[in-house]
């Protein structure tokens, strides 16, 4: 596996593969990996003469009060995972690498509509810098296939609009989300959580499973989010949303059969996410 924090040395290490005709797939990362991100990479691998990952805390996606600074970084053994798991090459950019100007002279990619609203809405700006990086990352490696987590969801939706916008020719891979037996959705901010904190987190998920069940038998849908919110708050989150949307993050009508309920919920100082497909009654 070769390691590269260099731009002009990833590209030159992918050019002959590119020109041997490889199909080449990237997988985006902040580090810091779990059995998550290893199922991103092994979808890459199963679909991929090879396979690129990559590990930036990105800085432009983070708000000025959020956990850049405490974001953990655990470079070594994520590179053990990547090995492991059969990755050929990991790019490491630092900051000034992918900013040289600066975050504020940086030119931005901007996607609308969907990246407004839930995450969006809790998060200003938060998506500019997701499909700022995702797209600098896209022409750096110029991967054939890229795959993204289906636990945020959001952000699966804001990469298939831009690729889509901007007719980039590269297919998007969405990957159900791993989850522990509790049904909690891993992720490198569960590390965040203390003992008592993780056992409740698992509610997330199962508050999702009642709703769920609720509204497959036809239950109203504005009183069951209402319900949804008042149990999450008993546990002891502080939710930022709790909604009921189509599966392309449009509003919910009368004819909408396949849905999705997407929640983001603070336990203690720690912002977790989750969702859940359903499809509601004629
Ligand atoms: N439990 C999971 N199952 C599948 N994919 C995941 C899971 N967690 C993260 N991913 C995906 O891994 C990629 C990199 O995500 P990231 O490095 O932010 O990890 P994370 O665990 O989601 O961290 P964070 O706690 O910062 O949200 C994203 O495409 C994300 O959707
Ligand atoms: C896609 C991503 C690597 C962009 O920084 C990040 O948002 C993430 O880890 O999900
Ligand atoms: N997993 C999405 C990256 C972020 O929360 O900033």
């Amino acid at each position: 596996m070769h390691i590269h924090a260099d731009i002009q040395e990833l590209r030159a290490a992918l050019l002959p593969h590119r020109r041997a005709g490889q199909r080449i797939g990237l997988v985006p990362t902040m580090g810091n990996l779990h059995r998550g991100h290893l199922a991103l990479v092994e979808t890459a691998r199963a679909q991929c003469d090879v396979v690129v990952a990559s590990i930036f805390v990105n800085p432009l996606q983070f708000g000025p009060n959020e956990d850049l600074d405490n974001y953990p970084r655990t470079l070594e053994d994520d590179l053990a995972s990547l090995r492991e798991a059969g990755c050929d090459l990991v790019f490491t950019p630092t900051p000034s690498t992918m900013y040289p100007r600066g975050m504020g002279s940086q030119s931005l990619v901007r996607v609308p509509e969907v990246s407004e609203g839930l995450c969006g809405g809790s998060r200003p700006g938060h998506f500019d810098g997701v499909s700022t990086v995702v797209s600098m990352l896209f022409h750096i490696v110029q991967p054939d296939v890229a795959c993204f987590g289906e636990k945020d969801y959001q952000q699966l939706a804001v990469i298939r609009r831009m690729v889509s916008d901007l007719h980039l020719p590269i297919e998007i891979i969405g990957v159900p989300t791993v989850r522990e037996d509790s049904g909690l959705a891993l992720s490198s901010r569960n590390g965040y959580l203390s003992d008592d904190q993780h056992a409740t987190a698992a509610r997330l998920q199962s508050t999702l499973m009642e709703l769920r069940e609720q509204l497959e038998a036809g239950a109203d849908i504005d009183r069951q989010l209402l319900q949804g919110l008042t149990s999450l708050r008993q546990a002891g989150f502080e939710p930022d949303y709790l909604e009921l949307r189509t599966p392309d993050l449009g509003q919910v009508t009368a004819t909408t059969r396949d849905a999705i309920l997407l929640v983001a919920a603070r336990l203690g100082p720690t912002r977790l996410i989750d969702n859940l497909s359903l499809t509601l009654p004629r």
